[in-house]
This record gives C-alpha cells, structure tokens and sequence, in this order.
C-alpha cells in the first residue's frame, strides 16, 4: 500500500490549496478526485461555469451597451445555448489545464475514482473501471464539497427540470424559466437569463432574498430586477410540478397560485458530499445536511482528519476555501499560519453584479454603533457617463466616533472588483480621511470611493 504524508480527497479549491502547498514543504501528498479531471464543483459545475456563461451572455447581448443603442441592441442575433457553451468549453479546459500543471509543477501525485474510509488513516479508491486502490495517509484532509439538494417532490428530468449543475449541459435556451430559491445561485441564474430576455419568474418561501446583505441595496437590486422583467413569487414554496402536454412546465405554488415556464431550475441549497465516504469507519459524525463539524484548525473530531471548504459548510466560497486549504496545510506540518483577517468579501455575479464587505447598515444598527453613510450613484462618476451606466451604486459605512470604515457596499459594473479597495482599507482600519485625502485616477469607477466618502464626510462633524 503507498504511503502518503498528505491524502487530500477531492481536487477543489480547499484541497488543490491544501496539497500545492504542503507539496511545497516537500511532503509527499496525494489528492483522490473521484470526475475524470481536477478542479471540483468550482471548475467544472460551479463558479467557473456560472461567471464564464455571464460574462458570453453579456458580450453576445450587448448588455453594456443598450443605454447608448436601445434594448434591442445585440452584438448577435439569435443567441443559441451552443454559442454560451462552446466558451464554456474553452475556458474550462484552459482552467483544466493550468491545474494539472500546477500539480505536475509541485509533484502532487492525483489519482481519479471514489474514495471512502476503511479505517482513519486508510482509503480505497474505487475507479470508473472498478479497480480498487488502497493508500495510507499520516494525514487525511476531506474537501468533497456539496452537491445539490434534490428533494423527491421535483421531478427533475435532466432537460427541462434541473439542478444547477445540469445547466452547462444546456440542449436550448427556454423563452421563459422559472428559479426556485432565491438564493446566490438562484438569483444569479435568474439575472443572466433575464439579459438574454428570458422571462424569469423567481419563486422563493421566505419574504426576503440574500439576508446578509444590506437592505438598501438589495431595494435598488430588486427595483433593477423588476425593470428587467423579472417576476418575484415570494412568501410561497412549490407544492407541485407537472409536465403540460406539448411542453413547458406548470408549477402550483402552496397558495395555489400557478406559474408556467419553459425550464425550471430548482436551486434550494447544497448538501454536503460525505454520503460515500464511509465517514463511520473514520469514526467521523455529520449533520442533517451531510456536512462535516471542525475547530478552528479546520481538525474534524478525529485530530488527524481535517475537512475544509463547502463541506464544513458556511461561508461556501471558492475564495474562502482556498484560504481554508492553505491553513489546512500549515497546521497539520506544523508550520506559522496567520488567521485570516476579519472581513472577506461577496461577490455575486448577478447581472447587475453586487458586492459587499464589512458590516451592513442593520449590523451597524444592532451593535448600536454611531454612523453615517455615504452614497455615490455611479452616473454620477465621469467614467460612469463615458459607460452609459444608468444605474449602480456604492454605500459607505463610517463610524462616528473613530472615522473607521465599517462597510462597503456596491451594486452596479466592476463591483466585484472595487470592492477590494474598501476591503484594503477595511482591513487595515483605516478612516474617512484615507478616501477624501487621496488622489484617485479619473476617470474610473474608483473615483465613487471619494464621491461616497465626501457625501459621508459633509454630514459628518468634523475632528
Ligand atoms: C453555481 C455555483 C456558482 C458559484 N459561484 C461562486 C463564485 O462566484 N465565487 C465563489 O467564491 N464561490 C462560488 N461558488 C462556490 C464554490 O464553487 C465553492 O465554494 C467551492 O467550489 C468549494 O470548494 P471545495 O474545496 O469545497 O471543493 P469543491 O469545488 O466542492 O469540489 C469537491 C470535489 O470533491 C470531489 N469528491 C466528492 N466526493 C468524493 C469522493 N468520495 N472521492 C473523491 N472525490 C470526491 C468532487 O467530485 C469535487 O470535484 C459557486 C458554487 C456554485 C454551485
Ligand atoms: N457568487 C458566489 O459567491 C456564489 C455563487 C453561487 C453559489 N455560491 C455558494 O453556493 C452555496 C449554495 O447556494 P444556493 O443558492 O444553492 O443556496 P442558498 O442556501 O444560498 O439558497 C437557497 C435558497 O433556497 C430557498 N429554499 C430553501 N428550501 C426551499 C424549497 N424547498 N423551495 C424553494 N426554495 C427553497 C432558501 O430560502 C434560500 O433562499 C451558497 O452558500 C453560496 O455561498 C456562491
């Protein structure tokens, strides 16, 4: 049996982090990846996937550009699920690629099939062939991620009633889609179906969408939304879904009120992906979703099996995971591992894109904190004019009493990547001052940092 320092089962960001970097210590390390090519739920059916057919979607419609040239503007007409999915393909076998060359790079071994506990330091890998390989690991990191949550009342047919990892598999593209869950994935699908003019109607049981960000900024996002014809069914769950002779779908919801759609994509949360892993023979417990419980070295409650990523449940982000990985490593070499800093940043790339970091107006609220906000619509920005930006915004969070940043908060383009200034300045604690004082390029989006911190700053007392 091969002996390994390091088994990392499953090759997605928590893990590939994990192994490269205990690979460069020079420990001998080993990741179990039961698909036939690395990369995880990330590459192959999740964040990749989902920004790369945003991104087509928008570059096919012409979405940027419809203030200047009218909604009917398109860059190409008749925009096919093959147009979104040839890109998809490109993009994901360069990804593939570089990946594979990173392990090769790090001599991380890999090796495809199934893994599941014989006992804590032993596993087998059964491969698509059968063949079954047992190895040993000194250390054992669990990083199987999730899978989504199919209830059996949804007959899901792999066509026309989904899951949102069968939607790279996509054979047309429905004129109308209904989305059930209004969560990240939901509504993320939801708006990057609406810039191809898809008739979405979104379904969800709460009243509310996306709880944990500020509540202004979900109001300009939903008003946005309903402008681009999108429909919110909310305070309802489904009770049934039937098949309508000569196509579509009809969907009674618990109030009995009925909504028809091409395409349904049930997007209603993640489960966590331990069912074959044998967990008990590891002597290892999971919850009701299947996700795995950790102390803050990311040890599970056997000290030499550690589990990160979407496994160990909340935040569930690629980015986080990575970070997860990584401190995954330092611990078990017993090596210097810096906690990471307080505050890390959303994105969701809806169409429009959000993004947020720090406290919400309503923590602010909660903790009692003093505070005054600053807002900057991005028309307001030259660069916002030069883009035909018709919408977007940015909300700051200062302190009264210290002048510290307390959060940023961005709806509108290029939000996912503004936000890491607020971040920066965020985490390093810093002031009102440190936007109002400095020099930003202009024209740029960034120049909204220094209009929303003077709005701030003139109803702020001074020093
Ligand atoms: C549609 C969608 C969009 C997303 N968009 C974003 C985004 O924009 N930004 C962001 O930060 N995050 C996003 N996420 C979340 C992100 O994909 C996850 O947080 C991330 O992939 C979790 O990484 P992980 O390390 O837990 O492994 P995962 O990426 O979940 O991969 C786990 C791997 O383990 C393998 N595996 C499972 N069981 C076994 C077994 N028994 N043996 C061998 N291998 C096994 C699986 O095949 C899989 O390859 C998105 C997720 C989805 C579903
Ligand atoms: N941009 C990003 O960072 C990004 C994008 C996509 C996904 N993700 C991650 O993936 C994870 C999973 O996302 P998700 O959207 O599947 O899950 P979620 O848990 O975020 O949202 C699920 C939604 O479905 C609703 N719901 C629950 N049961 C339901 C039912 N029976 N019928 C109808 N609706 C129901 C919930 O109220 C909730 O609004 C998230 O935790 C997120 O962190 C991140």
């Amino acid at each position: 049996m091969e002996r390994y320092e390091l088994v990392v089962i499953g090759s997605g960001p928590s893990g590939r982090r994990a192994a490269v970097q205990a690979a460069k210590w020079n420990k001998r390390v080993l990741v179990i990846e039961k698909s036939p090519a690395i990369g995880g739920v990330s590459v192959h059916t999740g964040t990749l996937p989902s920004k790369t057919l945003r991104e087509t979607v928008l570059n096919l419609s012409g979405w940027r550009e419809r203030t200047f040239y009218g909604r009917s503007y398109r860059v190409k007409d008749n925009i096919t699920a093959g147009d979104l999915l040839e890109r998809l393909h490109m993009t994901l076998q360069h990804e593939v690629d570089n990946l594979e060359h990173q392990f090769v790079r790090n001599k991380v071994d890999w090796i495809q099939g199934l893994a599941h506990f014989v006992d804590p330091n032993t596993l087998e890998i059964v491969d698509d062939d059968g063949e079954i390989t047992s190895v040993h690991g000194d250390k054992i990191l669990i990083a199987t991620g999730t899978q989504p949550h199919r209830p059996d009342y949804i007959p899901f047919d792999g066509e026309t009633i989904i899951d949102s990892d069968e939607i790279i598999d996509l054979k047309t593209l429905p004129r109308s889609l209904a989305v059930i869950g209004a969560g990240v994935i939901g509504i993320e699908y939801a708006t990057i179906f609406s810039a191809l003019d898809v008739a979405v109607t979104v379904i969800e049981p709460r009243e509310t969408m996306l709880d944990f960000i500020d509540r202004e900024l979900i109001a300009e996002f939903t008003h946005l939304l309903r402008q681009q014809n999108v429909t919110f069914r909310f305070g309802q769950g489904v009770e049934a879904i039937d098949k309508v002779e000569g196509g579509g779908n009809m969907i009674t919801l618990e109030n009995k009120r009925i909504v028809k759609a091409d395409m349904v994509l049930f997007s209603a949360g993640r489960m966590g992906a331990t069912d074959k892993l044998s967990l008990d023979k590891a002597g290892i417990k999971a919850d009701h979703r299947n996700r795995i419980q950790v102390n803050e070295n990311f040890q599970t409650e056997v000290d030499h099996i550690y589990a990160a990523g979407d496994v160990i449940g909340f935040p569930s982000l690629a980015s986080t995971s990575m970070e997860q990985g990584r401190i995954v490593a330092c611990h078990a070499f017993e090596q210097d591992a810096y906690d990471a800093p307080e505050y890390f940043p959303y994105g969701i790339y809806s169409v429009p894109e959000m993004s947020t970091v720090g406290m919400s107006e309503e923590e602010v609220q909660q903790r009692g904190i003093p505070y005054e906000c600053g807002v900057c619509h991005f028309h307001e920005t030259a660069r916002g004019q030069i883009m035909g930006l018709s919408h977007g915004m940015m909300k700051m969070i200062f302190s009264l009493k210290t002048r510290r940043l307390l959060g940023v908060h961005i709806v509108g383009e290029g939000a996912t990547e503004l936000i890491h200034i607020g971040q920066a300045v965020l985490n390093l604690k810093g002031t009102l001052e440190y936007f109002v004082e400095n020099t930003f390029n202009y024209p740029t989006l960034a120049e909204a940092y220094k209009v929303a911190a003077l709005d701030a700053w003139n109803r702020m007392p001074s020093e």
